[in-house]
């Protein structure tokens, strides 16, 4: 009898095997990591090349951040301007235009089409991230998308770069934690702009262009705050 129990527990009960613990991990380096970096990776080259963008978050940051402090989290509320560039850092990236396909699990009607049963779909990131109808100016990068007239931070439903519905993005508020973290701290303490002999007219931003969109190749030159 003892031998049986023992043979029992030693049969899966859980997903929580081994298989899916080596995946989990996997998902997260994956998933996880070149997406925030490369998100930032834009943000650098952005702020390099709107310096006046660059100034205003940095004044946010010294008003609502004590020098010598690093930001946290509970900051963000009172930085509405640094929210909105974060903000549109991942519209205007559209670091994964082509979302992840899916596949139909059952035959499904959509604006009287019929997608049989098993279909592949690919909802494209793009065509929302860049609707003329929901954004002032889809192809500028213009952090006014996600302010009031107050200067207050507004939400924008068109804004999807983690996707929607059952399947959206996991690891989505650690993403945009870390994206206010870092971002934050790196303008806190460094400004950005163009080594000698480029001017900002000069940076690129168009995408290197992939699974992913991230910024083609550039030259940073960071100078330490007081
Ligand atoms: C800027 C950062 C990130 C962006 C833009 C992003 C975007 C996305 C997108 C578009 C998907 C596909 C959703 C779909 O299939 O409809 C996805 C899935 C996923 N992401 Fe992220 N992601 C980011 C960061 C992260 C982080 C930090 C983690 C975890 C540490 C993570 C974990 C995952 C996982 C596990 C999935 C698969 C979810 C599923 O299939 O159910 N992501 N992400």
């Amino acid at each position: 009898m003892r031998v049986q129990i023992a043979q029992e527990s030693t049969k899966p009960q859980t997903l929580f095997d081994d298989d899916n613990l080596i995946n989990a991990v996997l998902d997260l380096f994956a998933a996880g990591t070149e997406t925030t970096s490369t998100t930032i990776r834009w943000g650098v080259l952005l702020m390099m090349k709107y310096p006046e963008m660059q100034k205003r978050v940095q004044d946010e940051i010294k008003t609502h951040i004590k020098p010598g402090q690093l930001p946290t989290i509970e900051d963000r509320k009172n930085m509405p301007y640094t929210d909105a560039v974060i903000h549109e850092i991942q519209r205007f990236g559209n670091i994964v235009p082509l979302n992840l396909s899916h596949t139909t699990p059952t035959d499904v009607n959509f604006r009287g089409h019929c997608i049989p049963k098993g279909t592949e779909v690919i909802p494209l990131l793009t065509s929302v991230l860049y609707d003329k109808t929901q954004w002032k100016t889809p192809y500028n990068f213009n952090p006014n998308h996600f302010l009031d007239e107050n200067g207050k931070f507004v939400r924008n439903d068109a804004f999807m770069p983690f996707s929607a519905g059952k399947r959206a993005c996991a690891g989505e508020s650690l993403a945009k934690m870390e994206l206010f973290l870092f971002f934050t701290g790196l303008l806190q303490a460094f400004t950005f702009y163009p080594p000698a002999g480029v001017s900002k007219e000069d940076l690129n931003l168009k995408p290197d262009v992939g699974f992913t969109l991230v910024p083609t190749p550039y030259m940073i030159c960071a100078k330490l705050n007081e």
